[in-house]
């Protein structure tokens, strides 16, 4: 038996920290045994290509590179992180993972979603998420959200404009298009109270299915 692998979608601002902390706290209450972990990032080597990546002054960074930087991390994190948190049977909340790239970089830098999939599936192998959680929520609430956020420092990806952000959305309808099994969609624009008991009965419900196939 390996561990339950959840990751946490949706566009700047949608409320998946926010939601991945609280649902955790529940998890961890109930006895399970959780990680914790984000994209890019997760790790030391992870966090040091995130600061690449994220950093606003690297405005010339060209797609492909961005795409292989995001997929490079992925790699680090999931040897060093994910794998074995998997193996020792944990439940892994991770704050976006594969399907930000194939939204981000495959659709919105217009790349190819088939192309992203590719690079990134070299980089995974067998292991997707056994469930994802789509934060659903327009491009233009999430970033009112954090630009009234005084304490975020706004990243090279925040600063992108609101068309880029909207084709960021219109890539994840793509996605979850072709993922209907995996990928579960939750109503992000509700309080934040409602959201966290939303995604509570799926994330629950995915623990009582993995416990009882
Ligand atoms: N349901 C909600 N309604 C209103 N505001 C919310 C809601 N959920 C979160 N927020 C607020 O929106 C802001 C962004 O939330 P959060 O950091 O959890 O989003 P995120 O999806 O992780 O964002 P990003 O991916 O851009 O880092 C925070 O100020 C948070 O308090
Ligand atoms: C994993 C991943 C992320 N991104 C983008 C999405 C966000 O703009 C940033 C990460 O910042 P956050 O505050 O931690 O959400 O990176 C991406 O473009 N591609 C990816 O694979």
């Amino acid at each position: 038996m390996t561990g339950l692998f959840i990751s946490f979608e949706g566009p700047e601002g949608a409320g998946k920290t926010t939601v991945l902390q609280k649902v955790a706290e529940r998890l961890k209450a109930h006895g399970e045994d959780v990680v914790m972990t984000r994209e890019p990032g997760g790790i030391p080597i992870a966090e040091k290509i995130r600061e690449v990546i994220l950093d606003s002054t690297h405005s010339a960074m060209d797609g492909k590179t961005e795409a292989l930087l995001y997929a490079a991390a992925r790699r680090q994190h999931l040897v060093e992180k994910i794998i074995p948190a998997l193996k020792q049977n944990k439940i892994v909340l991770c704050d976006r993972f594969i399907d930000s790239s194939l939204a981000y970089q495959g659709f919105a830098r217009g790349l190819g979603i088939d192309e992203v999939l590719a690079i990134n599936l070299f980089a995974i192998e067998e292991y997707m998420p056994d469930c994802t959680i789509f934060f659903d929520v327009p491009p233009e609430v999430g970033l009112t959200r954090i630009w009234k956020d005084k304490d975020r420092e706004q990243n090279r990806l925040d600063l992108e404009t609101l068309e880029f952000h909207e084709k960021v959305y219109k890539g994840y309808q793509e996605v979850i298009l072709g993922n209907e099994g995996r990928i579960q969609v939750v109503d992000a624009q509700l309080l934040p109270a409602q959201v966290i008991e939303n995604v509570w009965q799926i994330v629950s419900s995915e623990v009582n299915l993995h416990k009882n196939p």
